[in-house]
């Protein structure tokens, strides 16, 4: 019976029962039953005032402990209750748990590893924090450092036996690293990871309400962060053509936006245009667009532009596949060559008006040579010898080969474009371009219609807002009795970042380095005055 029935019968309301002793004659089964009913409502009454007691007597007990019993001794009573009702497993929630194994129970081998055994490794690493653990594995490897050179890697691990609770999205997800029983090791050295040996697995356990949010959720977070992780510690690759090969050598190229000397603001936005470009797949499946970027670099020599193709590569963490289309001797190697060239990779094409017919023609049909290069000792001794000059102009690599009109079955820069636009862009995502000329002018025009290049970026001559990067690059200085001087003279001359940095490495001092270069630059600017008296 309910509370509030109970009420209602208390209060001296007939009960279903009496109102109908009432109405019929009271014959003796009647007076009977009318004699049971009443007791059965006194042992009613009885039991519902000795409970209303019991309440008043535990109103009054609790009002008397707030009043008697200090704050500290009713949270330790507290704490007690809890305890011993989680003891007795009052109120304790429903949990699962997904045993992650290191293999996927296949035939054995590499290819047979449990990639979440892996990435939940890589991903706790990053997550566990040894000032808040008292017990952690550490493990330290060999690894490349920034500068390509010999360096480590601690990792942090759980040790088998001990647990760790990650939150995610509100959730709480504990992993416990368990010994594998007995009959389950494998203690074969070949198993052994940079982690530590695999004589364990991995559990995660979570509230059952929470399944979804685990199995839907938290385990491809898991998946995806350790990715991340995974591709930043990558060394990097730099892969260059052969045939239809791709022949791949380590990429440590120091390169990076903050050593890179450049106007400021266009620095900013090309990381920015960088950095959308990677976070926008949902952006490029909406428009119908490739995921693809390409970048124009353009300029004169030494202004860094092979540079910051480095320093794209190192901030995004992609490989370099540094096409050289004097390598590439058709069309259809071309084909091959830029199929395999996988997701999150940079393809560059150097010194782009030297390759193939990709700079614009002449009437007849004949290419617009490149502006012949300024003079120099040797081409004033060899006098006459720079005829040759259009020509041949200056090899790729030092080894590529003399250009000539391309035949049918040489790459053209219709059969690069297309290529580029239909197949490479069909064949794999999030992938960028980069072409560099020091003769955009000269470019055919078909390379630089909108929508082909996305972004075009002049890199110029050493201003003084790059000179200060490279000032602070060589000898961390960010001011000096010499500045003035140079940023007087850097206004006034055409000198680039390549010649800056030359005669800043020359001497380890930082006097005697931008004593150097001040003269340098008085020479150029005298020599400026003599070409415009000439
Ligand atoms: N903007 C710059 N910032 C920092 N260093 C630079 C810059 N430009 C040139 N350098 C220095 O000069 C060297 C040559 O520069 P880089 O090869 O990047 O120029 P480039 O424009 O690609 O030249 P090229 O057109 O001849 O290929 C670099 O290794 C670097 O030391």
């Amino acid at each position: 019976m309910r509370a509030s029935d109970a009420h209602k019968f208390q209060e001296g309301k007939k009960s279903p029962l009496a109102v109908a002793v009432g109405r019929m004659d009271p014959s003796p089964a009647a007076a009977a039953a009318a004699a049971y009913g009443g007791k059965a409502a006194d042992a009613y009454r009885r039991a519902l005032g000795t409970a209303a007691s019991a309440a008043a007597y535990a109103v009054l007990a609790r009002s008397m402990a707030r009043e008697m019993l200090p704050d500290e001794l009713r949270a330790a009573v507290r704490w007690g209750a809890s305890l011993v009702s989680a003891r007795l497993g009052w109120g304790r929630r429903e949990r699962r748990t997904l045993v992650v194994r290191s293999h996927a129970g296949g035939g054995g081998g590499h290819e047979d590893n449990n990639l979440l055994f892996d990435a939940a490794q890589t991903y706790l690493t990053s997550r566990l924090d040894p000032r808040a653990m008292r017990r952690l594995g550490l493990t330290v490897s060999k690894a490349r450092d920034d500068g390509g050179g010999d360096g480590w890697r601690a990792r942090l691990f759980i040790e088998p036996g001990d647990s760790t609770t990650d939150v995610f999205d509100g959730v709480e997800f504990t992993w416990k690293s368990v010994p594998l029983p007995a009959g389950e090791k494998k203690a074969k050295s070949g198993e052994l990871s940079a982690d530590g040996d695999r004589d364990f697995l991995l559990e995660l356990s979570f509230d059952a309400e929470h399944t979804a949010t685990a199995m839907e959720r938290y385990v491809p977070f898991v998946m995806k962060t350790a990715k991340e992780t995974q591709r930043r510690e990558r060394g990097l690759k730099i892969c260059m053509n052969e045939g239809r090969m791709w022949y791949i050598i380590n990429h440590h190229h120091p390169a990076t936006f903050d050593t890179l000397a450049m106007d400021a603001a266009l620095k900013q936005s090309i990381v920015a245009d960088l950095d959308l470009f990677t976070k926008r797949r949902d952006h490029y499946r909406r428009i119908g667009k490739a995921w693809k970027r390409g970048y124009l670099l353009h300029g004169p020599p030494g202004t860094g532009k092979s540079s910051l193709v480095a320093a794209m590569a190192n901030h995004l963490r992609y490989n370099l596949y540094d096409l050289d289309l004097s390598h590439a001797l058709s069309n259809l190697t071309l084909q091959w060559l830029l199929l395999a060239t996988p997701n999150r990779s940079i393809l560059v094409i150097e010194d782009i008006d030297c390759c193939c017919d990709a700079v614009v023609r002449d009437g007849d049909g004949s290419k617009t040579p490149p502006p012949p290069p300024p003079a120099t000792r040797e081409d004033e001794d060899n006098d006459g010898d720079s005829s040759d000059y259009p020509h041949s102009p200056p090899p790729r690599r030092g080894n590529a080969p003399a250009k000539h009109k391309p035949n049918e079955n040489q790459v053209t820069l219709s059969g690069l474009l297309n290529l580029i636009d239909g197949l490479w862009s069909a064949s794999s995502d999030e992938r960028i371009i980069v072409f560099t000329t020091n003769y955009k002018d000269r470019l055919d025009p078909a390379l630089l219609r909108p929508g082909r290049m996305d972004m075009h970026i002049y890199m110029g001559y050493c201003g003084w807002e790059a000179f200060k990067t490279l000032a602070h690059n060589y000898f961390l200085v960010d001011d000096h009795p010499l500045f003035p001087e140079i940023q007087e003279l850097i206004s006034q001359v055409e000198v680039t970042p390549a010649e800056v940095s030359e005669m800043l490495l020359r001497c380890e001092d930082a006097d005697v380095a931008l004593r150097g270069l001040v003269e340098l630059l008085v020479e150029k600017k005298k020599q400026g005055r003599r070409d415009v008296q000439q």
